[in-house]
């Protein structure tokens, strides 16, 4: 082989080692992203189930809430029909003043062994008697109510609102919260919260807001001082259609509607879900549950007015137990990527090591010679060509076993003499070897060769070997490979000095 084929052979094997580390490189990275990926979208279609499965439940509760109310106040209707009509017997409901407040009241259905009151209803003026035929209608229409429904757990804000009068209907809450007042020694059956003595008054004598449509915008309610959304249904005189009395209005509140979310079993463990509710024609949101707006979103249509809009902060998924285990297997799968890049950048480089190496000698071979060609070469380099003499005789007549005994035997005997931190032998192919010397001058380097020799023929006294070699001197700036060339020519001039001793 020549030195521009040398030269040829090492670019490709350069080339091959840059193309198999960027090759592992590009194979971890795509794995890795592809991984990421899937794991990516997985992950999204999660969060969107939930936020889907969030959105449905509300809007499915919000909806039943609304039709409700709406039976609610069909109901209120009929038996206020019937009532006026003396089908349902008489008026029990009765009228009282609270001095204190100066509010005139009704008390609700009393639920006393479950210790629940339904309410009371107020008024700042005295009821006509259309008003408490409407009052004992709400009451009928309370007891005959589903006590089992998820609704009538819920805490209920409303109020009849009609053209004379504004009667509140006060929370259902239980019985003790209220104070039983007493008037001259008698019992005083109006029930009156120390607490909201005041927050009544102030609600029914604030004039009642004249709403056009069934369902308001959201406002802030002037006496709570809440985001609003109020829901009304018409109370008739007559059948549907006829005249109506009034309205019976349902305030959503903010905090009923948390209640709602809360109580769905798939947002009360994920803080990660925002929840609005959006007013399509003014195209205002109310936030329900969360704090920002950001993520995957989802929307849930309730009704031609309402959306229900569920989004995802993906971070705050992350940082929860179930996005938790997605960054979990994320990191283990990066952790095996890893690994596995390391794994076969250890083979590929236990690959290049082995074709670097003769197998026979153990010693270096010839494409290991780049690596010098790579190195800027030192002072005091020395190269020597070594090739055994009538090495093909011992073959003929020993067998290719013991010439391969003996090559290797050679291999031992140069390793032993060279100084392994700044030499090398290399086995450039057949019976040739290649010495490098770093740091030694060319007497030394001539006395080391004379030890080398003399070790060869003692040690291979029952087969007579001996070699010719060539020692050259690597001047500065000088190729290896040229050196190496000129080394071989003065190997094969000394060879033929030992053939023809007379020439
Ligand atoms: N046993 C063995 N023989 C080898 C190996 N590689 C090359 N040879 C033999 O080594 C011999 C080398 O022959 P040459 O260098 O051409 O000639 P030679 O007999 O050494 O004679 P001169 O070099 O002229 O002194 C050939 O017969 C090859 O077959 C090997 O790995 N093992």
């Amino acid at each position: 082989m020549n030195a521009v084929e040398s030269e040829q052979m090492i670019s490709e094997s350069r080339l091959s080692r840059l193309d198999s580390k960027v090759f592992v490189i590009a194979i971890t990275l795509t794995g890795f992203l592809l991984v990421m990926a899937i794991m990516g979208y997985f992950s999204y279609q999660r969060q969107l189930s939930i936020a889907r499965a969030a959105g449905n439940e509300l809007s499915r509760l919000i909806e039943s809430d609304l039709q409700h109310n709406e039976n609610f106040s069909d109901a209120v209707s009929m038996l206020y029909m019937r009532l006026k009509r003396g089908e349902s017997g008489s008026v029990h409901v009765r009228q009282e003043f609270d001095r204190d407040s100066g509010i005139y009241g009704i008390n609700l259905y009393a639920d006393k062994p479950n210790n629940a009151l339904e309410g009371t209803l107020q008024s700042v003026t005295p009821l006509t008697e259309d008003a408490l035929l409407i009052a004992e209608s709400i009451d009928m229409a309370l007891k005959i109510e589903n006590k089992d429904s998820r609704y009538s757990k819920m805490e209920r804000r409303y109020f009849f609102s009609g053209d004379n009068h504004f009667i509140y209907i006060t929370n259902k809450m239980p019985l003790s919260r209220f104070v039983f007042q007493h008037n001259n020694g008698k019992s005083h059956s109006m029930f009156t919260t120390p607490q909201s003595g005041v927050w009544l008054s102030q609600k029914l004598r604030a004039a009642p807001v004249t709403r056009n449509n069934a369902v308001t915008h959201v406002y802030i309610d002037s006496i709570s001082n809440a985001p609003v959304i109020t829901v009304r249904h018409p109370v008739w005189s007559r059948t549907k259609g006829g005249v109506v009395l009034g309205w019976l209005c349902f305030d959503y509140q903010q905090s009923e509607l948390q209640e709602i979310v809360r109580s769905l079993g798939v947002s009360a463990q994920n803080n990660f879900l925002n929840v609005y509710l959006l007013d399509k024609q003014t195209n205002t949101e109310f936030r329900i549950a969360g704090k920002s707006s950001d993520g995957k979103e989802t929307q849930v249509s309730i009704n031609d007015r309402y959306d229900v809009i569920v989004t995802i902060n993906t971070l705050r998924y992350y940082v929860t137990q179930k996005g938790r285990n997605d960054l979990m297997v994320l990191l283990l799968v990066a952790l095996c990527f890893l690994a596995a890049y390391m794994i076969c950048c250890n083979i590929i480089r236990a690959a290049r090591e082995r074709a670097q190496r003769d197998p026979l000698t153990g010693l270096y071979n010839r494409s290991w010679l780049h690596k010098l060609d790579q190195r800027k070469t030192k002072d005091n380099m020395t190269v020597v060509m070594i090739d055994c003499n009538n090495f093909k005789a011992i073959n003929d007549t020993h067998g290719h076993a013991v010439g391969d005994s003996l090559l290797k035997h050679i291999g031992q005997l140069l390793r032993a003499r060279l100084n392994s931190n700044s030499d090398y032998a290399v086995r450039m192919g057949g019976d040739e070897f290649l010495l490098v010397f770093e740091g030694s001058n060319v007497s030394q380097v001539r006395a080391c060769m004379k030890r080398i020799e003399s070790d060869i023929a003692m040690s291979s006294a029952k087969i007579p070997l001996t070699v010719s070699y060539g020692v050259t001197e690597v001047a500065r700036g000088m190729s290896i490979y040229t050196a190496i060339a000129l080394a071989d020519t003065l190997m094969h001039n000394a060879k033929k000095d030992a053939k023809n001793p007379d020439a």
